[in-house]
């Protein structure tokens, strides 16, 4: 029996900024339920592979494998029903939410523009989201500046999941937060790895944290991949 493919098989991926290279032939695999590091110092390129990946951002070359499919040469009418399932999850816990919306209506919004918004069923999976990343039903009715940073992360993290993802895009999720909420994120982001088979390319450059929370860690320098360990 032939095993599954990997969720995200990205094979010599190549970024470019006009003639800058960024990132240069970066190839690795992340399977269902496994958390995939990658770290080095500023300017490597880890958040220019996160951007490729999510196709963000073209890539200038190579392939970007998802459950089995290439997606860099799709288009974006033929990407946008695989957008869902790959989620970005960003550092600013504010920048990602919108600062005039309501946590629920944030929460609600991908179910909306996706089509899957019912006039029953969605308040109460929105509620179901609220319970799942541990806020409180009277968080919804806020606005993102009157939650906390670790509060807004996690409202952030139920957006995301709102959209049934497979693939989380963690950059740098607890490097804005007070190092006292950091835990409280990352054993949420542990649960729910464990519970729903997620994988989790999680961008840090903090080596520490890493070391305790990836599974394997790729250690990217000027552009490349120097070693997966
Ligand atoms: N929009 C852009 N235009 C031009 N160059 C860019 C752009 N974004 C990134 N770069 C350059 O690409 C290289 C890789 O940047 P990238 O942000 O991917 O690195 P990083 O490892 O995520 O860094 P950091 O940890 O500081 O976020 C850097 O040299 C950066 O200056």
């Amino acid at each position: 029996m032939n095993p599954s493919p990997p969720l995200l098989d990205v094979r010599e991926l190549v970024v470019r900024y006009g003639a800058a290279v960024a990132v240069d032939r970066v190839s690795f695999t992340l399977r269902a339920g496994e958390t995939l590091a990658l770290t080095g110092p500023s300017g490597c390129g880890k958040s220019s592979t996160a951007a490729a990946v999510l196709r963000l951002r073209r890539p200038a070359g190579g392939e970007v494998w998802f459950e089995g499919r290439e997606l860099t040469r799709l288009g974006e009418r033929e990407l946008r029903p695989l957008r869902p399932a790959m989620q970005p999850v960003f550092q600013d816990p504010y920048g990602s939410l919108s600062p005039r919306q309501r946590i629920r209506a944030a929460i609600a919004e991908p179910l909306r523009v996706q089509g899957r918004w019912d006039a029953v069923t969605g308040p109460a999976r929105v509620a179901e989201l609220l319970e799942t990343v541990g806020l409180d039903p009277a968080h919804g009715d806020r606005l993102p500046h009157e939650l906390s940073g670790g509060q807004c992360q996690r409202a952030g993290i139920a957006r995301a999941l709102a959209s049934d993802p497979r693939l989380l895009v963690l950059d740098e999720p607890v490097s804005a937060l007070d190092p006292s909420v950091r835990a409280g994120i990352l054993n949420l982001l542990a649960g729910l790895q464990e519970r729903r088979g997620l994988g989790y390319l999680f961008i840090s450059h903090d080596m520490a944290l890493v070391r305790h929370f990836a599974d394997r860690t790729a250690e990217m320098r000027a552009g490349r991949i120097e070693r997966i360990v």
